[in-house]
């Protein structure tokens, strides 16, 4: 477990794809290896919401995922689901403001992975840091077709409002970003961006993962 200092997290964020089986109709397997020979820098499992897998089908889901990122050097994380994280070998979680307690998370993980928290607003992003977040899932940035219980849409402004109150932490915008709109995102300050329907519902996962990182590196020459 190497440690996760801010420029390693940094880099993690470029092309991060969100992912669980009711993101797809294609094998989440297929959809991750396509991902990941697209660029993708980062992978989360999140796997929530209506049909969501429980116990065995859910662990063995998780572990052939962690392999396949295992396999191409792509960073894991776990969405919420800490105990699951722990058992796989997880590179990190990502809570959000109504999961688990980000310092407890913290404290459970240790200090070798890399923990991320979902923020809304300067004072929950500062409460996050103070928790021991290394990065901050910042939305949404539009409307997002991936999370029935989203937070109002936010829009990039709110990327330029955390780094203007000194925010300086690696940042990677959530909801409803397309190749489009991720310069917008990445021009407001933000270090990435996240994606689940974009790419997991693309018909060619592949050739979205490539234009989002074309996209991303586009704003970073
Ligand atoms: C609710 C979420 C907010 N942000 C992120 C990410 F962008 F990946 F950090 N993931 C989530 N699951």
């Amino acid at each position: 477990m190497h440690p996760w200092n801010a420029e390693a997290v940094q880099r993690a964020m470029q092309v991060y794809l969100v992912m669980g089986s009711v993101n797809t109709k294609q094998d989440p397997m297929e959809v991750l290896r396509q991902a990941i020979a697209g660029g993708i820098t980062l992978f989360q499992f999140r796997e929530k919401g209506t049909g969501a897998l429980v116990g065995e089908a859910r662990i063995t889901l998780a572990m052939r995922l962690r392999e396949v990122c295992s396999q191409h050097g792509v960073p894991f994380i776990v969405n919420d689901d800490v105990e699951l994280a722990v058992a796989v070998e997880a590179d990190g979680v990502h809570v959000g403001q109504d999961d688990a307690d980000a310092a407890l998370v913290r404290a459970r993980i240790g200090d070798g992975r890399m923990l991320g928290v979902s923020a809304h607003s300067v004072d929950e992003a500062r409460r996050a840091l103070q928790a021991g977040a290394n990065y901050l899932g910042v939305g949404p940035m539009y409307p997002t077709p991936s999370k029935a219980d989203a937070h109002a849409v936010l829009g990039p402004a709110v990327v330029a409002e955390l780094r203007a109150a000194g925010i300086a932490v690696p940042i990677v915008g959530i909801g409803g970003i397309t190749p489009d709109t991720t310069a917008a995102v990445m021009a407001a300050g933000a270090d990435g961006v996240a994606v689940i329907s974009a790419i997991a519902g693309a018909a060619n996962v592949c050739a979205a993962a490539a234009q989002f990182a074309a996209a991303v590196r586009g704003m970073q020459a």
